[in-house]
């Protein structure tokens, strides 16, 4: 489905993100709730190396509370803790901020065993694009800003803003590259909207959202199928017809045969929820 990227702007993505976590104690991977795998980076841990890293999963919104829940127990059985978000609307922020809180106490008995002063811990916040960083680093932030500095000695000013007397935070999110591993994941950063400069085709990537549907009904738990959703909002029925047809069926019903509008208003109401709570992954059996 041919999407394309930018060798040039990867590069220089990664490099921009190694400057920013090599000053930081702590990292915040941030997530998408509707697709967990596919927006981690498997280099993650490479670049974390043996700072922490806590695990936020946002847009929570998104997904019912039983796919969350499964979530929750499949990240747990891999010693993970996962810190469920929706940064839109607030939720699970302060939880986020105690992690990293925690991990500056941790990091303070070292200092302190070597004979050095306290200081705050120093946080990013990193994920692929459009997961919702920004929107975490303000509701972070919220009111309690009190200053932001600008520390000497380092090569490209980054500025740290203050969100406690414990916690410093790079203002600038660190945007992980989609490096796009394959044509199912690269299908699915499309459909989420997590792809930033990337190009793509908005007509492939419906007809592809519908098929995939279709190939997982049980992607929406709660008391309706996902294909059931796409028949509910457009009184068009996905059953026995492909992602294609269903595109074609769609524009003529609705937008005058127009498949371009088509398409687009599919991949928005799918990422508004208005076609429902509908993940795109659930945990591996
Ligand atoms: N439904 C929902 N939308 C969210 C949530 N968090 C962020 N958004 C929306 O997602 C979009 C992207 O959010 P940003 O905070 O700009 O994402 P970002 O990761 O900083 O994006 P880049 O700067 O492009 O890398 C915005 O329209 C937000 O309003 C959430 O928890 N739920």
């Amino acid at each position: 489905m041919a999407i394309q990227w930018y060798p040039g702007h990867i590069a220089k993505a990664e490099r921009q993100l190694k400057e920013q976590l090599k000053r930081v104690d702590v990292v915040l991977e941030v997530r998408d709730a509707r697709i967990p795998l596919t927006t981690h980076h498997p280099q993650t841990a490479e670049w974390v190396g043996n700072k922490s890293r806590i695990l936020v999963i946002n847009r929570m919104d998104l997904i019912t509370p039983k796919t969350q829940q499964l979530w929750t127990s499949w990240f747990q059985e891999q010693g993970e803790t996962p810190y469920w978000t929706n940064a839109q609307q607030g939720k699970g922020i302060r939880e986020v901020a105690q992690a990293a809180q925690q991990t500056g106490v941790q990091m303070n008995q070292r200092r302190k065993n070597r004979g050095m002063q306290p200081r705050p811990v120093r946080a990013v916040v990193i994920g692929f694009p459009n997961v919702g960083k920004s929107a975490l680093i303000n509701r972070l932030l919220g009111r309690r800003v009190v200053d932001s500095a600008r520390r000497p000695g380092v090569t490209r000013q980054l500025r740290w803003v203050r969100i406690s007397d414990q916690i410093e935070l790079l203002d600038a999110p660190g945007v992980i590259p989609a490096k796009l591993q394959n044509q199912e994941d690269a299908l699915k950063l499309a459909i989420c909207d997590d792809i930033g400069e990337a190009s793509y085709d908005n007509q492939r990537v419906a007809c592809g959202f519908v098929d995939l549907l279709k190939r997982s009904p049980d992607l929406a738990t709660g008391d309706r199928t996902s294909t059931s959703s796409l028949h509910n909002r457009y009184d068009v029925d996905p059953t026995g017809i492909t992602g294609e047809s269903y595109l074609q069926d769609l524009a003529q019903t609705r937008y005058q045969g127009d498949e371009e509008r088509a398409a687009r208003q599919l991949l928005n109401d799918f990422r508004k929820g208005l076609l429902g709570a509908i993940a795109l992954e659930l945990p591996p059996s």
